[in-house]
């Protein structure tokens, strides 16, 4: 995404409490001095404007492609405003905007089954906030291809820039360029870790934070 548009984002994230600093501990058991929590978009308007600001990613992106998939939980609504907002926006005029979406624990009565929405076909764009481990990737990439469809892109509003593994056996490229190379798709960023960079460079009130993330960057970060 172009510079002033991730820069938006980034203080968007910053202004809604989505993105903080201090020491938090991740998924992977990993420590950082940043945290990305989009649970935190978490009204009608922060929603709508983030699924916005997806929409313009994957438009300028040029990627084709033919519906969304959300990984449970955070990712429903992640599509859901993405899907919305495409489904208004001119690179997609007049063409529908399918999603759908899994549960976590299969359903046995009812319709049943883990799958929710529009039914898996042709070219799929995976929808997430982060990617950390690339374990819910994985998974989506599991249950896209058992359904016949195929995935297209992943589409993250975040790229933390870091290598995932243990600190002795850090994996070559970042998570996302793990995810590329595995299962040869692009994935597409609002924003990176180098927005939030050039944010505690730019902000005056957050310049106390600049050493911490600096240094994690050096330690797991690539370039
Ligand atoms: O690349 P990974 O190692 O999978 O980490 C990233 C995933 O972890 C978080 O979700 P989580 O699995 O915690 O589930 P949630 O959406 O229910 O919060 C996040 O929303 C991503 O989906
Ligand atoms: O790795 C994680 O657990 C993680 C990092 C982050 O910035 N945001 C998030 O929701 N999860």
């Amino acid at each position: 995404m172009p510079g002033s548009r991730a820069q938006a984002f980034v203080r968007f994230a910053l202004e809604q409490g989505v993105l903080n600093f201090g020491d938090f501990t991740m998924k992977s058991g990993r420590r950082s001095p940043y945290f990305f929590n989009a649970g935190l978009f978490n009204d009608g308007a922060s929603v709508g404007r983030l699924g916005q600001f997806y929409a313009q990613a994957l438009a300028d992106s040029g990627l084709d492609f033919d519906m969304l998939f959300g990984p449970a939980y955070k990712g429903i609504p992640l599509a859901t405003t993405a899907a919305i907002a495409l489904s208004n926006h001119p690179a997609r005029a007049d063409r529908p905007v399918p999603f759908a979406f899994n549960r976590k624990e299969a359903k046995d009565h009812g319709e049943g089954g883990t799958l929710v929405g529009a039914p898996l076909q042709g070219r799929v764009v995976i929808i997430d906030d982060v990617i950390t481990a690339g374990t819910s990737v994985r998974e989506s990439v599991a249950l896209i291809r058992a359904a016949g469809a195929r995935p297209a892109a992943v589409l993250i509003a975040l790229d933390r820039m870091e290598r995932a593994g243990a600190d002795d056996a850090l994996s070559e490229g970042s998570a996302v360029q793990e995810v590329e190379r595995a299962y040869g798709i692009p994935v597409v960023s609002i924003a990176s870790l180098a927005d939030i960079m050039a944010l505690l460079e730019d902000d005056a009130t957050l310049a106390r934070h600049r050493d911490a993330v600096s240094a994690y960057r050096a330690r797991y970060g690539v370039q």
